[in-house]
């Protein structure tokens, strides 16, 4: 009935997108649904489509977290949502194409990693995303090169391709405790306070500092080992370093080393990292408009 299907205020519901949009490519098998490039038939503006089956109101309760998200995250360094539908049992969102595609695939691309200027540049920018997000009560959860886009004029989104793209706000995160606490073991109790805390949002700086170590050696650190097995690492070592730190700056050394405490409550914000020197009012794209046009050349030739 009109009452249940509760009007999800950034969903159109019951309209055919193919009037407005049409698709013109694949862009891959996601985690979940397929992937397509689209473009605007009224002004030829291109989209990256996902679209999934939904077969319950529940499953549109779920994307419609995403969606809101992205609908009311609006900011020129987070990935830019242009419409959401429901129709034909699909939910179909359409997102501002970006050209130059994820930062991990170009290094794969281009089998090299980024240069000191460029990491500085985009450093700079997720910078200013996530402290837009964070000031939304959004916590990303899923920050590595995968997830940052180049546009075709070198501007740099913060995006969420995995299946955590379900972020939740802090404020709608579950209140209750899973379980009954006294059977509970203390990293269990510490991983649940840690989650009601209000520094979580702390998680994006640690994985901002791997991600920086991954943009300059191409891999994370302990790329070479079993997933289970990094999960105990991380907790047990120290925080990991550039693995030549000599061939990179002071600066660089020094920020990487700031976002990786391993005390969330002593890592900086996304504010005060935007002071540090080694990205603080750092706006030169020319190296990174370099790096999309090798790619795009890169796959011309092949
Ligand atoms: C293989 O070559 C390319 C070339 C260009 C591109 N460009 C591009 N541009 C824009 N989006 C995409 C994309 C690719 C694969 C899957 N999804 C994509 N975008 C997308 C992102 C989302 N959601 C988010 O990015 C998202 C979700 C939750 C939170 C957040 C954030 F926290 F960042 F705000 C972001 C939803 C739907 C779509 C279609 N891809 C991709 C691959």
């Amino acid at each position: 009935s009109a009452r249940r299907k509760s009007a999800y205020k950034n969903i159109t519901r019951d309209v055919d997108p193919s009037h407005k949009w049409e698709i013109i490519g694949e862009l891959g098998d996601g985690a979940f649904g397929k992937v397509y490039k689209a473009q605007n038939k009224e002004n030829s503006s291109l989209a990256a489509l996902k679209q999934v089956e939904i077969k319950s109101e529940e499953d549109i309760e779920d994307f419609s977290v995403e969606i809101d998200i992205l609908a009311e995250c609006r900011h020129e360094n987070i990935v830019g949502l242009f419409e959401a539908f429901v129709f034909d049992g699909k939910l179909l969102m359409y997102i501002e194409f970006c050209e130059g595609g994820a930062i991990d695939s170009i290094m794969v691309d281009l089998e090299k990693s980024l240069t000191e200027n460029q990491i500085r540049y985009v450093c700079n920018k997720m910078c200013r995303g996530l402290e837009f997000l964070h000031s939304n009560k959004v916590i990303h959860r899923d920050l590595k090169a995968g997830n940052v886009l180049l546009t075709g004029e070198g501007d740099v989104k913060l995006a969420d391709f995995g299946v955590s793209a379900k972020n939740t706000r802090t404020n709608q995160r579950r209140d209750s405790f899973i379980g009954t606490p006294y059977w509970m073991a203390p990293e269990v109790i510490m991983c649940e306070t840690l989650k009601d805390s209000p520094y979580d949002f702390k998680a994006d700086i640690w994985s901002l500092g791997i991600t920086l170590i991954e943009f300059a050696q191409i891999e994370p650190p302990n790329h070479d080992m079993h997933p289970m097995r990094v999960l105990i690492k991380i907790q047990k070592s120290d925080p990991p370093t550039l693995a030549k730190p000599s061939k990179w700056s002071k600066n660089f050394n020094q920020f990487i080393s700031k976002c990786l405490v391993k005390n969330p409550d002593s890592r900086p914000t996304a504010v005060e990292l935007l002071e540090h020197p080694f990205i603080a009012g750092y706006d030169n794209k020319k190296e990174i408009l370099n790096l999309i046009m090798e790619s795009k050349a890169e796959v011309v030739e092949t």
